[in-house]
């Protein structure tokens, strides 16, 4: 693989694993599929998470050529806490500066990249995708991203939109990133 598509999903009525997209989001699931189709790149591999609302963002896509979508549950959302918060963003901010933070039942951030990252090396090693695509969720598509870029965290993490594709490019030098995808399509 040369190239790595990291997606978040479109506009989704909940957080729920079976929340559907909007009105909106289905428009923008099919506004996605052109932006892809559209690019130079033709996105050869396509591993979502399993939430609804990530399989629908990528399917306008896969159906109009012919791909098959992967699902991988390592590409879920990342847990923040197994009991309901008030404070999730004051809790989501800590996490990100301090990446073995855990609450009771959640997820730290490197527990959630110690899993995602995997789908990633395995895409990397899979020699017969030139161009892959993972469809994911905000808070691991920041924690993922943070990876590659290392001062991606919070403050990138806010600026994350629905839908939102960011590329990873391989080189000789190392990854680069590039924010694609434009608001105004
Ligand atoms: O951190 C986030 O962005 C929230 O968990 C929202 O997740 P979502 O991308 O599935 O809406």
């Amino acid at each position: 693989m040369k190239r790595l598509f990291m997606i978040r999903h479109c506009h989704a009525e909940g957080q729920h694993k079976d929340s559907p997209l909007t009105k909106q989001g289905i428009k923008q699931s099919k506004r996605l599929s052109n932006f892809i189709e559209q690019s130079s790149f033709f996105i050869d591999r396509i591993i979502t998470s399993p939430y609804l609302r990530a399989r629908e963002s990528i399917k306008p896509y896969a159906e109009n050529n012919n791909l098959l979508i992967q699902i991988d549950h390592r590409l879920q959302e990342r847990l923040l806490s197994e009991a309901p918060i008030d404070d999730w963003m004051d809790v989501l901010e800590k996490s990100f500066s301090d990446r073995d933070f855990r609450l009771p039942g959640g997820e730290s951030s490197n527990d959630a990249l110690s899993r995602s990252i995997q789908v990633v090396n395995e895409l990397m090693q899979d020699e017969s995708s030139e161009n892959a695509a993972i469809v994911t969720h905000g808070n691991l598509l920041a924690i993922l991203l943070g990876e590659f870029q290392e001062d991606f965290g919070y403050e990138h993490w806010k600026t994350i939109t629905n839908p939102d594709v960011y590329m990873i490019e391989k080189s000789n030098a190392g990854f680069t990133v590039k924010r694609l995808w434009d608001n105004s399509i």
